[in-house]
């Protein structure tokens, strides 16, 4: 259905027009919502609707061009996604490469990368690269709160054609809208070329696994495109606010203290 309320608001739409046209259709959706409730009023006293329609009615009747646009990608987005599905379950048509994507799935998932940094940050002994990582341990729990809120804001489900067999989830992660693996694999992406010294082809391997783990999301039928690449976007954004908020012996001396000691 797209994102939540839409679906429900285009059908009570739906059934208002229906009736306007002079079809019956008492549905749930016409009895609720009071501007069906006024289109009804109309069809049954003969009252023209020209007389004083409220505002409301009027925009839902004659959405706008961005309504109309918003409504056709997300209809695009959905087939697309739907098409896209291919590893979705074992019997797809690429259902053989599932397991493979499972692995990429893993290796953009939050838990391996908390631990991994937060076991760097205690191993590590240098100073440098204590700030780094430190850096690093913060930009992937703002990604965490920052996608678990934009998800319970949005609430839009998973594609129905999504095996709900995720390695370790939560609460939020039944809903789609952004994906957290494609927010994650930007952050990283972009965090990791700047702080790391790596050579070209490292680099490109880099970018390469971050564009991967995004598509893998649509393939295994976790996510419609829409939810990656707003993911994507998001995830490349927020590493300019971890630069902007670093943290450092200078800005944050009592965190540095903590960790030396
Ligand atoms: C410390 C703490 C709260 C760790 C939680 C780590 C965890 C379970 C993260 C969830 C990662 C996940 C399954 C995200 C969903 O990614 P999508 O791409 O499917 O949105």
């Amino acid at each position: 259905d797209g994102l939540s309320g839409d679906g429900a608001r285009s059908r009570a739409m739906g059934a208002g027009a229906r009736q306007v046209s002079g079809a019956p259709a008492h549905s749930d959706a016409t009895r609720t919502s009071p501007s069906c409730q006024l289109l009804c009023n109309v069809h049954q006293t003969g009252q023209s609707w020209h007389s004083q329609p409220p505002l409301e009615d009027c925009m839902r009747l004659n959405p706008s061009f961005a309504g109309i646009a918003l409504r056709s990608l997300l209809a695009v987005d959905l087939w697309a996604s739907k098409r896209l599905g291919v590893c979705a379950a074992e019997g797809s048509a690429w259902g053989g490469a599932r397991p493979l994507m499972k692995v990429v799935e893993v290796s953009g998932h939050g838990l391996p990368w908390l631990l991994g940094t937060a076991y760097g940050l205690c191993q590590s002994d240098s100073a440098a690269t204590r700030e780094v990582l430190l850096n690093l341990l913060f930009a992937l729990l703002l990604d965490l709160v920052l996608v678990a809120v934009v998800k319970g804001l949005v609430k839009r489900r998973r594609p129905t054609h999504n095996k709900m067999d995720m390695f370790v989830t939560i609460s939020v992660d039944k809903y789609s809208f952004p994906s957290g693996h494609a927010t994650r694999a930007a952050l990283v992406c972009r965090f990791v070329l700047h702080h790391l010294v790596l050579a070209v082809p490292l680099r490109v391997l880099v970018v390469l696994w971050a564009l991967i783990v995004g598509i893998s999301r649509v393939m295994l039928g976790r996510h419609n495109v829409t939810d990656v690449l707003f993911g994507l976007f998001l995830g490349y954004a927020l590493y300019s606010v971890v630069e902007y908020c670093w943290l450092s012996p200078l800005s944050a001396p009592a965190l540095f203290a903590l960790w030396s000691s």
